[in-house]
């Protein structure tokens, strides 16, 4: 490439397109708190939060010592073939702040894809039960075990486990059989039990307590506590993926809080390593030690990504994260609300904490505004903000900043969004703009 290339040509010119999920030319070449620095120098609000990962913003001074602390004496770099304090501190930490019951452990993982997929293996081997459950539209992961129970159709056409069932999810918003509080739903999961997929051969039914790349989508109020019911009674193992909206995001550490049920197995993954990759499954012993050298990779539990877990889970505390990601994160609600009336394409304000969802439509019948949707995070963009959309048909903005995002930032923030939707809608985005950017 010539030296005047720019730093996105040259993505072009090298990086894989296996691992691109491409929106705009946004090429960083750093950033800071809610901020991330283009290459051209410029600012942008990052109201993604690296689709959930940076959950204390970017460079926060507790991860950088934690990290630096870490690296001064590497206690080696896994929990594989030996132990490390950090990962032994976070793992007890973690036992400490994800509510559940009995003698229980943690496996510490990269990433959420290889957390869920452990869980897909480790209930069936412990069960002997060869069956899983879970929701179309969920994702649960990126690699082949993880993509095999999930049910996004970012991964149709991808081999799914022989033993799923996929059943729809609870969408107020778009309700199962028009019943927004999914009784009808619970109706068909029972019978599906008591039919073609017998509760006594489900090992585990994997569920989003907010279904996040399906369409940031909250479940009506009690429906996973009756879940949760029906599943015992069926001895099935909840897991609940709290990958992307765990940890403080939703206004409670643990987004289950807000259903009223205690999980079986809890995964985490994103914000825990605020940046940095790690995961983490908390489940029962017997599920947790069924056998030795199970599932593993060679820097798992490694102790500087562990020491970023634990500075995040500290600063969680010390800074009362849970309590702005609430406050802040209702404040965002009630704004676009506010503004719903006054803008019909947005069809459904969404959300709990620093999860929202704003899902746009075309018409009152709420046919998805797909093509608008794309449009307005590229204006976004140009105007200074980044965020992504998700949802089964690609019409839903999703807000996941960091949680440290300040109430200016959120006015700041609501500001581009409502111009980026005006201006799309003005036709102010051109395809040919945004044809490279294929996204989702
Ligand atoms: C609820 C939930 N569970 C597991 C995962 C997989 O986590 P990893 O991408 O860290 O493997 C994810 C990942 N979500 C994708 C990551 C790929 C880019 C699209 N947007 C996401 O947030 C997730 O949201």
């Amino acid at each position: 490439m010539t030296s005047d290339a720019t730093l996105y040509d040259r993505d072009r010119k090298s990086v894989s397109a296996l691992q691109k999920l491409r929106f705009f030319p946004l090429a960083l070449r750093g950033g800071d708190g809610r901020y991330v620095i283009d290459d051209s120098d410029r600012r942008l609000l990052d109201l993604s939060g690296a689709w959930g990962a940076a959950s204390l913003g970017y460079g926060h001074p507790a991860i950088r010592q934690s990290v630096d602390s870490a690296l001064q004496s590497q206690a080696g770099a896994s929990i594989l073939s030996s132990t490390n304090a950090p990962a032994v501190m976070l793992a007890e930490r973690l036992l400490q702040i994800v509510p559940g019951s009995g003698e229980r452990r943690v496996w510490l993982g990269h990433s959420g894809s290889d957390a869920n997929e452990t869980v897909a293996r480790a209930v069936v081997a412990a069960t002997g039960r060869n069956r899983i459950l879970a929701f179309t539209g969920a994702y649960h992961g990126g690699t082949q075990g993880s993509m095999a129970i999930s049910g996004h159709s970012a991964q149709e056409g991808v081999a799914k486990s022989g033993g799923l069932t996929l059943v729809p999810y609870p969408n107020p918003y778009r309700p199962y059989e028009g019943d927004p509080n999914g009784n009808a739903l619970l109706v068909h999961i029972e019978t599906l039990l008591e039919t073609s997929c017998p509760g006594e051969e489900v090992a585990a039914f994997f569920i989003e307590p907010i279904q996040a790349d399906g369409g940031l989508i909250v479940p009506p109020a009690g429906f996973l506590r009756k879940l949760a019911k029906l599943c015992a009674r069926y001895e099935i193992l909840t897991v609940c993926d709290e990958v992307k909206v765990g940890l403080a995001r939703p206004g409670k550490m643990n987004c289950f809080e807000w259903e009223d049920f205690t999980p079986d197995i809890v995964v985490l993954g994103k914000g825990l390593g605020g940046g940095l990759p790690i995961s983490a499954v908390i489940g029962p012993a017997e599920i947790m030690n069924v056998t030795v050298s199970f599932s593993m990779q060679t820097l798992h539990g490694n102790p500087v990504c562990a020491s970023a877990a634990l500075a995040v889970l500290d600063t969680i505390q010390r800074e009362n994260l849970i309590t702005q990601a609430a406050e802040t994160g209702d404040y965002l609600i009630k704004t676009f609300k506010s503004v719903q009336s006054g803008q019909p394409v947005i069809g459904d304000v969404r959300g709990r904490g620093l999860a929202i969802g704003i899902e746009l439509v075309l018409n009152d019948a709420k046919t998805p505004a797909t093509d608008l949707t794309r449009k307005v995070v590229y204006r976004a963009w140009e105007l200074g903000a980044v965020f992504y959309y998700v949802g089964m048909q690609s019409n839903v903005l999703e807000l996941t900043p960091p949680l440290t995002l300040t109430r200016e930032e959120a006015d700041k923030g609501t500001e581009i969004i409502l111009r980026s939707i005006e201006d799309a809608i003005a036709g102010n985005v051109s395809d040919e703009a945004v044809a490279e950017f294929t996204g989702w």
